[in-house]
């Protein structure tokens, strides 16, 4: 099955605050763009995926991302994270009725192509499922066959929404790639051990990280 995916983000002025001890405010802007890169990148690379819809009402996040080939769906609810998730999913469905559809965290930037393909693989036998964080609290991927409803329900302790609206939990091996987003220093170094991505690396280098 092929799949599209609907990537959130965020203004990059306000983004990855959690961040704030690791990354100055000056820094914290363009490491969330390089986590979007780096994620983008990966999922554009995936076999299983056949478009990446990013919704962004970011100008200079919008520029690169639809360089590497992304569609740019501009926020227009600007009701936060699941209003604009649902919106992104209603333009993509306008032109791919069919398509199955995923919802995809822009903070995974260590995300290895085979990785996503074998959590899309998995998916594809539900009508709607869902990963959980490495964290095991949040959520980095919600996935729904054509025809459904994505219903996002990301935010916090969104594992446990996602499974209490009946959407079924996945639990493959060997996809921690997916699973590692990044919302602390801690989550950072955790990510730069499993590899990230050249946008990443380059971010993080200017930053000052103890054991790196
Ligand atoms: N388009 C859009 N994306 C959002 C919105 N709120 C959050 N996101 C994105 O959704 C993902 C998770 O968001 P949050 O955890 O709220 O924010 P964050 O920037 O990751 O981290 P914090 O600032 O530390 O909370 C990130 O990729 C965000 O950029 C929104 O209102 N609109
Ligand atoms: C929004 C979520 O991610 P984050 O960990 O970035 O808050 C979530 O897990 O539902």
């Amino acid at each position: 099955m092929q799949w599209s995916l609907v990537i959130p983000l965020k203004p990059l002025a306000l983004a990855k605050s959690r961040l704030a001890d690791t990354a100055a405010d000056a820094l914290r802007p363009g490491l969330a763009l390089a986590f979007a890169v780096d994620t983008v990148t990966a999922a554009l690379a995936c076999a299983a995926v056949r478009d990446v819809a990013v919704v962004t009402n970011d100008e200079l996040a919008g520029r690169e991302l639809a360089a590497l080939g992304a569609r740019i769906v501009p926020d227009e609810p600007r009701a936060g994270l699941n209003a604009a998730l649902a919106h992104a999913a209603a333009a993509v469905r306008a032109t791919l009725p069919d398509s199955a559809l995923a919802a995809l965290n822009a903070d995974l930037p260590a995300l290895r192509p085979p990785e996503l393909a074998r959590v899309l693989d998995a998916a594809a036998e539900f009508p709607r499922a869902f990963l959980a964080d490495a964290a095991a609290i949040g959520t980095t991927l919600l996935a729904v066959a054509p025809g459904r409803e994505l219903l996002p329900a990301f935010g916090t302790d969104s594992r446990a929404r996602h499974r209490a609206s009946g959407a079924r939990e996945l639990r493959p091996t060997a996809v921690d790639s997916v699973r590692q987003d990044v919302d602390t220093g801690e989550d950072l170094r955790a990510a730069l051990a499993l590899g990230v991505g050249p946008r990443t690396a380059a971010a993080a280098a200017r930053l000052l990280i103890p054991g790196q």
